[in-house]
């Protein structure tokens, strides 16, 4: 390979670089590095010169790329991004967190088990196209099912816009199967449940190496090791892969362009309804109601598609600062979501 650099002054291209970044530069002195950990402390970056330190008060995220001023890194600029992945934060506030940026793909993984939901994947795809990211669906366990290609036609059913691998992820086949989308300085990042298989999945891509994973977990009171802080890690096959808890627990927030691309064809329809604001249930002239009675379209699916309409609305608006009865709308939410076997 052309990257001779020592493993900790790696190429610009090692670390991602793109043209879109090298674009953003004005300044031929200025140094790019990319952010490889955030601690409550500040956040750790790296570039062909090495490690630098970028102080709390610069607003970068994991994944982020940053020209680092070495006299006053508090002036560090952070780049534009080409994708981001942010949640809600978690607890009473309704701030969005900038969870990874710059992230080409995401890994959206789920087992052929009973784990298997329709609408949680529909959220992950949504959040992940409106990230700006790849989706590319991973189904882990096929040894533990029956009718994988029933699951398999299912996932394929979401969107054309996503790509679907079958799996074994604790053998040789995650790095053959995931190659393409793990080239050197390539960003990849992982979402699912627990247990669907992830942990395993990084392990597989890392060459049994472990990798650099361990230093940055900590034995919870399980004794089982979690991440404890934000981080991306690079593998031995020369990808970077994001690394943090905040990606377990992700809601959509401010969604409505990526539900609109993985829901295309309801939201044309919709278009057509007699009424702007047409809630689709009673309202005369509804071109959803129509085409349901006609039999064209799945009616599980535009269940689906009011459940994350609703879900990305209560927390996009609660996000700006208007006035809801919150506990009724988010139990209203979750009473559908039970009702269609969780989404989340
Ligand atoms: N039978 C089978 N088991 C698998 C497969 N992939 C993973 N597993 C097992 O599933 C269990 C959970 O895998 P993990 O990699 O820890 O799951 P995870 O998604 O990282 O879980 P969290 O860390 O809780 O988020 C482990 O015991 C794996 O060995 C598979 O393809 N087939
Ligand atoms: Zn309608």
């Amino acid at each position: 390979m052309s990257d001779s650099a020592a493993p900790d002054h790696p190429t610009l291209a090692a670390l991602g670089w793109q043209v879109f970044f090298a674009d953003q530069v004005t300044d031929n002195a200025a140094v790019p590095a990319r952010v490889m950990e955030v601690h409550r402390s500040g956040a750790q970056a790296l570039g062909p010169e090495g490690e630098v330190r970028i102080p709390p008060g610069v607003d970068a995220t994991v994944g982020d790329w940053v020209l680092f001023d070495p006299v006053l890194p508090a002036k560090s600029h952070v780049l534009d991004r080409f994708s981001l992945i942010k949640r809600r934060a978690p607890g009473k506030g309704h701030d969005v967190q900038a969870i990874a940026a710059n992230v080409d793909t995401v890994f959206i993984v789920t087992s052929c088990t009973r784990e298997f939901n329709v609408a949680r994947l529909e959220r992950y795809v949504a959040l992940t196209l409106e990230a700006g990211a790849e989706a590319v669906i991973v189904l882990t366990k096929p040894d533990l099912c029956n009718d994988v290609a029933a699951l398999e036609r299912a996932a394929r059913g979401i969107s054309d816009q996503v790509t679907i691998v079958t799996l074994d992820a604790r053998g040789a086949e995650p790095a053959d199967k995931l190659a393409q989308w793990c080239a050197p300085g390539r960003t990849v990042a992982f979402l699912g449940s627990s247990g669907v298989g992830k942990s395993t999945l990084v392990n597989a891509l890392s060459d049994g190496a472990e990798i650099a994973t361990q230093p940055a977990r900590e034995a919870d009171h399980r004794g089982r090791h979690t991440t404890t802080h934000r981080q991306m890690h690079r593998l031995p096959g020369g990808a970077l892969v994001v690394d943090t808890p905040g990606m377990r627990e992700l809601q959509l927030t401010d969604t409505a362009e990526g539900l609109a691309m993985l829901f295309a064809d309801l939201e044309a329809l919709a278009t057509t309804c007699k009424f702007r604001d047409c809630a689709h249930t009673v309202e005369p002239g509804c071109a959803i109601k129509a085409a349901l009675a006609a039999g064209d379209i799945d009616p599980d699916r535009v269940e689906r598609w009011k459940v994350l309409v609703a879900e990305d609305t209560f927390n996009t608006q609660s996000l700006s600062g208007r006035r809801w009865d919150e506990k009724e709308r988010a139990e209203g939410i979750r009473d559908r979501r039970a009702r269609l076997g969780k989404g989340g």
